[in-house]
């Protein structure tokens, strides 16, 4: 474990060479304060009290340079992010100045912060619990309002308290159990319905927080969709239609697009990884069979395939042959949700046309009419694929909170355990067989939660956040 009694130093800030206004390094630890006064040179008389903001400049020991004017930031403990003294030295951005006064600071006696130490301190110390310390990373990561909302939720303890509570609840039976174990005689018989009916309640509170693992996950890691389709669909207008810039070549020769071409987009708070392929063809150019082998993989690795198709000549054999080549049939019999049809160009349609006149020869199969060059229909784009997300789902963008992946499993792992002990009370078999798996639900919440938790949990959380944090 890393030592709680090093002064650690990082830069707090993005830095972008030549860029940013301001750079902020900051240091937290017992020798915090001993070192920026080593390195800080302020005029005047200004106190060094907690949470006031100094001016002056940094200036190397050794040789009085001086190396940045900026401000200083002081937080004595435990009024902090750590709940350690923390320093932070405001500087001028790119990357020089701040790097310059992390060698300072380390000359003078810190060592660099590995990722996430800063967090780990304020946990360790108690500022925090598992799942706060989780949501300071996904607020960073976050792509989308609705991510950072959710992971702001968690931070300000939504997920935290509940499961307090439940470790405390399932706390308090093994403790009524065990008790009986040890001085049966003297105490009056347990009330084993009264016991389950806690059990099912536990489960039933357990039952509503997974509920929002699977949109959690779609609004932190969002979905990757892939448009594909025969050349001169208008595959590149699609995408730039839709993401209301000017991304990808457009022209009337099939063929144009030869790489795969990226777009980021929010749809109902999702993040969205839009890929423009290659039109699928045969072909004896060797830079285009590239590229079509490209829009293969980009297919593969979608979470949704869009598949455009020119609703002025409905399905021909050439869009057959590409259905039939990336297999979306048996794709679809995996995962129904997997392939959305998008018919383009309807403004090339007399205005009564529908599905029917495409003649799709598949099963039913979700179908938008747009027309890229004009703009319109894209909304209805867009609510077709949250259709397709969340089904009769909970909506994502509506969750006030939600779990990560961790502690879904986390969670799963304490519903199985009830439901043994469950099984237990049920068929009257002795005390220790309920407490065993009480036992193993306690500890699966106290991991969650952060109250009883390895120290390889610990780093495999924490090595996830970035430097700095
Ligand atoms: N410059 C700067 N901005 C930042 C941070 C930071 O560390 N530095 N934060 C870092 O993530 C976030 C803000 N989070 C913070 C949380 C707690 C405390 C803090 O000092 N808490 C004390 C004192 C509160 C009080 O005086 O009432 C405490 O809780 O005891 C500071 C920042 C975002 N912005
Ligand atoms: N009328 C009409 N024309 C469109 C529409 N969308 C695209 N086009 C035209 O169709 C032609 C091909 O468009 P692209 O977007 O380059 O088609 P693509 O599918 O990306 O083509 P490749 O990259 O060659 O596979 C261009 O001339 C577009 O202006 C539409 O909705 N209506
Ligand atoms: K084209
Ligand atoms: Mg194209």
């Amino acid at each position: 474990m890393l030592p709680l009694s090093d002064t650690i130093v990082a830069i707090a800030t993005a830095i972008v060479p030549q860029q940013g206004s301001i750079g902020i390094v900051r240091l937290s630890g017992a020798k915090a304060v001993a070192i920026a006064r080593c390195l800080f040179v302020a005029p005047g008389k200004q106190p060094w009290d907690s949470h006031r903001i100094l001016y002056g400049h940094i200036r190397d020991p050794m040789t009085q340079e001086q190396v940045d004017e900026a401000l200083l930031l002081l937080m004595l403990a435990p009024r902090s992010y750590t709940r350690e003294d923390v320093v932070e030295f405001h500087c001028h951005g790119g990357m020089i100045p701040v790097q310059r006064v992390v060698q300072l600071c380390v000359a003078a006696g810190a060592r660099l912060a590995e990722p996430g130490e800063f967090t780990l301190r304020a946990f360790l110390n108690g500022r925090l619990d598992l799942t706060q310390a989780e949501s300071v990373a996904e607020l960073v990561a976050a792509q989308s309002t609705a991510a950072a909302r959710i992971a702001l939720a968690g931070l300000e303890g939504k997920l935290a308290r509940p499961l307090k509570q439940l470790r405390q609840t399932c706390l308090a039976l093994l403790a009524e159990i065990e008790a009986r174990l040890d001085f049966a005689d003297d105490l009056p018989p347990l009330d084993a319905g009264a016991i389950a009916e806690q059990i099912h309640h536990v489960q039933r509170q357990v039952e509503q927080l997974l509920a929002t693992a699977e949109g959690g996950q779609l609004l932190r890691t969002g979905l990757k969709v892939a448009i594909v389709g025969r050349p001169n669909v208008g595959k590149s207008s699609l995408l730039n239609a839709w993401s209301r810039c000017d991304r990808a070549i457009v022209t009337d020769l099939p063929g144009t697009t030869r790489d795969i071409v990226e777009s980021q987009l929010v749809v109902g708070g999702i993040p969205i990884q839009v890929l423009d392929t290659a039109g699928i063809r045969v072909t004896e150019n060797v830079v285009e069979q590239l590229g079509v082998e490209r829009s293969r993989q980009a297919a593969l690795s979608a979470d949704i395939v869009l598949f455009v198709l020119d609703a002025s000549q409905g399905w021909t054999a050439a869009d057959q042959e590409i259905y039939d080549q990336l297999k979306l049939a048996e794709r679809r019999q995996q995962s129904p949700n997997a392939v959305l049809m998008v018919a383009n160009k309807e403004d090339l349609l007399p205005a009564a046309a529908n599905c029917h006149d495409l003649h799709l020869p598949m099963a039913p199969i979700p179908t938008v009419f747009l027309s890229a060059l004009t703009q319109t229909g894209i909304n209805h784009l867009e609510t077709a694929i949250l259709d397709l997300v969340h089904g009769h789902n909970l909506h994502a963008a509506n969750l006030e909170f939600a779990l990560n992946q961790r502690q879904a499993a986390l969670l799963q792992h304490v519903q199985h355990s009830l439901t043994h002990v469950l099984q237990a009370i049920d068929e009257q078999l002795p005390l220790d067989f309920w407490t065993i798996d009480l036992h193993a639900a306690v500890r699966a919440l106290g991991t969650l939660t952060g109250e009883d938790v390895t120290e390889s949990v610990l780093e495999q959380i924490f090595s996830r956040f970035c430097i700095g944090k």
